[in-house]
C-alpha cells in the first residue's frame, strides 16, 4: 500500500556554511494509503521544501521519508507532481499532452490513444484533444498538468498549491473535479496550499505547520463526509474547522 512515512526530519540548506537556513525541524508524519492530505502553514514555513523531498528533488539533511518502507531517493514514476506553474509542453496537442509519459516508457499507439482518451474525458477536456496549450485558458492548461500526472499512474500525488493562480470560481471548479477524480482512484494525496477554505474542502487530514523552522503544530482530522458538496462551506462544521485553523497560522 503507497503510504508515506516522515521520520525525524530536518533540513538545513547550506548546511555547514556560514548562510546556512534550517527550514524544517522534527518533522514526524505519517500520510495514509488511499487519504487525501492538506499541508498549510504560512509563507516560507518550509511547504515546498517538504513536498519536493517527497517527490525526491532533494534529500533531507537528517532523518527519511519512506515510501512503503523504503528510503526515498530521486524521483519516480510513483510520485507524481503538480507544480503551481502548469508544466504544459507548448508543442505538443492536450492529447499528445496527456500521453507523454507513458510515451516515453515506450507504450504502444494504441496504449497511449487509450490512456489519452480515459484521462481527456477524466480531466473534462474531451472535444479538446487536438487543441494547443495557447489555445486553453488557465484552468485547462491545469487540467492538461493534472491528466499528464495522473496517465503516469502514480501511487502518490504532490500537488504544489495547483489552483493558486486560478481566479475564485475556477478554482472552485477544478476542486469540485479533481475530488472526483481522486474518489475514482483513491491515489494518497499531498496538498500544499496556504488557502484554508482549500484544505478543508478537499482534505481528510490537515496539517498545520509553524514558521522557522517549520514544525507541526497541529493534525486535524476533517469529519465532513464525501462526497464533499460546495454547499458544504457554509456549514457550521465547516466554519468552525476554519476559525480553528485560522487562528493557529502565524499572520
Ligand atoms: N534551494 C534553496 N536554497 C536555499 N533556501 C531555500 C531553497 N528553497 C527554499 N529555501 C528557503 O526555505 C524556506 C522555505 O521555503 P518553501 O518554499 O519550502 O516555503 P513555503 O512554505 O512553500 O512557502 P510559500 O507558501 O511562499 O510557497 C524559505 O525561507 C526559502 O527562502
Amino acid at each position: 500500500m503507497p503510504e508515506i512515512r516522515v521520520e525525524d526530519l530536518s533540513h538545513t540548506f547550506g548546511k555547514g556554511t556560514p548562510a546556512a537556513l534550517t527550514v524544517l525541524e522534527g518533522i514526524n508524519l505519517t500520510f495514509e494509503s488511499g487519504s487525501f492530505n492538506a499541508i498549510v502553514g504560512t509563507s516560507g514555513c518550509g511547504k515546498s521544501t517538504l513536498l519536493k523531498m517527497m517527490a525526491g528533488l532533494f534529500e533531507p539533511s537528517d532523518g527519511q521519508m519512506t515510501l512503503d518502507g523504503e528510503v526515498i531517493k530521486g524521483t519516480d514514476q510513483r510520485r507524481g507532481m503538480v507544480f503551481q506553474q502548469d508544466a504544459v509542453f507548448p508543442w505538443m496537442t492536450v492529447a499528445r499532452n496527456i500521453s507523454y509519459g507513458p510515451r516515453l516508457r515506450g507504450a504502444s499507439k494504441a496504449q497511449q490513444r487509450e490512456i489519452e482518451e480515459k484521462w481527456v474525458k477524466m480531466v473534462g477536456l474531451a472535444g479538446f484533444e487536438d487543441r494547443w496549450p495557447r489555445e486553453l485558458s488557465g484552468g485547462m492548461r491545469k487540467r492538461v498538468d493534472i491528466g499528464r500526472v495522473y496517465a503516469n499512474d502514480p501511487d502518490i500525488l504532490l500537488m504544489d498549491e495547483p489552483f493558486g493562480a486560478l481566479d475564485a470560481q475556477t478554482k472552485e471548479r477544478m476542486q469540485d473535479d479533481l475530488l472526483d477524480t481522486w474518489s475514482q482512484s483513491r491515489k494518497t494525496v499531498v496538498f500544499v496550499t496556504h488557502d484554508l477554505e482549500e484544505a478543508i474542502f478537499l482534505a481528510d487530514k490537515i496539517i498545520v505547520m509553524s514558521a522557522r523552522p517549520g514544525r507541526i503544530h497541529h493534525i486535524e482530522d476533517v469529519s465532513l463526509v464525501r462526497p464533499r458538496t460546495p454547499d458544504m462551506r457554509l456549514t457550521d462544521e465547516f466554519i468552525q474547522v476554519k476559525r480553528k485553523l485560522w487562528g493557529m497560522l502565524d499572520h
